[in-house]
């Protein structure tokens, strides 16, 4: 790809510099999209996966505890800082320990002192409590997360051919932080990069750390602790809403606490908001969970807002590759400290294996813009249908900002229109009409610059990460028809289905008066 060429050209406001920026930033302002139902409706037509009920449905109502896990989140506020101030030196391991009994006493005082009174049942389980706050906490540690940045950096240039962030979007998330507000990301989620992208790109622009809800799967020795060290803490997977008064209730009522402290001293928070890595590249219908705890906390006098920071981002190839086994029908096998290891030394060894890689980051919305109903609910929100339409919203604006690789483009050709193979001057004509609807609909396709970049060399750069799934015979470009194969252009096709899908089904319905014959 000529992509020199494409950053002199392009007069896009997306361009991005390599790792680093130092243009000024210009601020943009994006505003929500006009037909908010319409767009839950692409979301409902587009999304993979079923819905997920929200857990907050019978959550016990959480007064807020002044001296909860204040103590606790004393270091982290510290620790998360950027800054280089004095007041934000390294905690060392030892010191942490040290406070570590102070914290459990200071959540038992808690659990006597305020919440459930009136729970006995609760107040017989005060030592788990604390158990569960340091199965879930995280520990954010400068030091580390300054060897981290700079490993990150050399693990990117290997993986990566190119990095793109939009210094606009970032000047955004950079100015929503200055009014002191706590920022929540909500990030869609295709490989184990995105946290890594998150955290690497605030501290490389300077903004404050997020903490990463991250699942228990990930807590892998010290893996684990490393991810802690660098804003990771870890919730369960399966959490039963409908229990009130066991073990599980105990956990929703200490995860709860734990996301209000965080915001309560402005801390920013990460949620993945799909919950699990999407397994076949399109959005998954969102978890409410976490995100009800955010609604929930934000209360006049307690946390008066937060900003909601939809985040996505665009692989020409993810690391971890596509998924195949699960795909098949090969169940999952559990992350494992070795295997981990193992996955990262396979990509090593392979050349840029991700491609480009452009992070998104969306506007800054405030809470209150979408739910000014906020300021009335006290301990509890009754309204699911809102918080759930919180995260329709986040998903629908994560995905909108999403680049289309250029091996999108090849593989809907090759899926779509030409499952016996085509000559290479058909496929590349096809490539360039595609590639201009798609900025018709005011997406970018990576690489692409209208007018400058030719479909043969597209076609040539796509073809580097289709090779698997593709036969070259003389011209002709032939996909390979067995399953695996088709399964991995149709994950790369699908980039393309929120682009086109709405348009799709609208058009489908444009004979309406056919259509609503045919009902009756
Ligand atoms: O469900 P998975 O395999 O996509 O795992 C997702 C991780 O637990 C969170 O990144």
């Amino acid at each position: 790809m000529k992509l020199k060429e494409r950053e002199k050209n392009a007069d896009s406001p997306s361009i991005m510099t390599r790792m680093k920026t130092d243009r000024k930033p210009k601020m943009k302002n994006n505003t929500m999209p006009p037909f908010g139902a319409l767009a839950l409706l692409t979301v409902f037509c587009l999304v993979d996966g079923l819905p997920v009920s929200a857990s907050a449905g019978n959550r016990v109502p959480v007064p807020i505890a002044n001296h909860t896990l204040h103590m606790l989140l004393g270091i982290t506020t510290d620790l998360s800082d950027t800054s280089d101030s004095s007041e934000t030196e390294i905690e060392t391991m030892e010191s942490i320990a040290e406070k570590k009994e102070e914290m459990d006493e200071a959540l038992i005082r808690v659990l006597e002192a305020k919440r459930w009174e009136e729970e006995e049942k609760f107040i017989d389980d005060d030592e788990k409590g604390g158990q569960i706050l340091q199965e879930i906490r995280s520990s954010l540690f400068r030091f580390v997360c300054k060897i981290c940045a700079w490993v990150l950096y050399k693990v990117f240039c290997k993986l990566m051919s190119k990095f793109f962030a939009n210094p606009d979007q970032i000047a955004l998330v950079q100015q929503a932080e200055k009014m002191g507000i706590p920022i929540v990301y909500l990030p869609l989620h295709r490989s184990h990069l995105d946290y890594l992208l998150i955290t690497w790109c605030n501290w490389n622009f300077g903004l404050r750390l997020p903490h990463i809800a991250s699942r228990g799967n990930l807590n892998l020795g010290g893996f684990g602790w490393l991810l802690r060290a660098t804003g990771a803490f870890f919730i369960r997977r399966r959490v039963d809403p409908s229990d009130v008064g066991g073990r599980d209730a105990l956990y929703r009522v200490v995860l709860h606490s734990y996301i209000e402290q965080l915001l309560k001293i402005s801390l920013h928070i990460e949620f993945l908001l799909e919950g699990t890595r999407s397994r076949f590249g399109k959005a998954l219908v969102p978890k409410h969970g976490l995100i009800s705890n955010v609604v929930e906390a934000v209360q006049p006098n307690i946390i008066q807002d937060v900003y909601l920071v939809p985040v996505s981002y665009t692989y020409d190839n993810i690391a971890e590759g596509i998924f195949l086994n699960e795909l098949m029908g090969i169940p999952k096998t559990r992350e494992s400290f070795v295997g981990v290891i193992g996955e990262v030394w396979k990509e090593f060894r392979k050349s840029q294996p991700c491609g480009m890689v452009r992070m998104h980051y969306g506007r800054p919305i405030r809470l209150t813009e979408l739910v000014p109903w906020v300021e009335e609910h006290e301990t509890e929100v009754s309204n699911r249908a809102l918080i759930r339409a919180i995260g329709y919203h986040a998903v629908h604006e994560a995905q909108s900002m999403m680049s289309i690789p250029s091996v999108s483009i090849l593989s809907a050709l090759l899926l779509n229109k030409y499952r016996d193979g085509a000559g290479r001057e058909t496929l590349e004509l096809d490539v360039e009409w595609l590639c201009e609807r798609v900025l018709e609909a005011k997406r970018e396709v990576m690489g692409w610059v209208s007018g400058v970049t030719s479909g043969e060399h597209l076609i040539e750069y796509a073809l580097k990460f289709v090779k698997d799934a593709v036969k070259l015979d003389d011209d002709q470009i032939i996909p390979i028809r067995t399953r695996p194969q088709l399964l991995f252009l149709t994950y790369k096709r699908n980039a393309l289905v929120p682009v086109f899908g709405f348009k799709a089904v609208i058009g489908k319905f444009q004979n309406f008066q056919e259509f609503y014959k045919g009902l009756w």
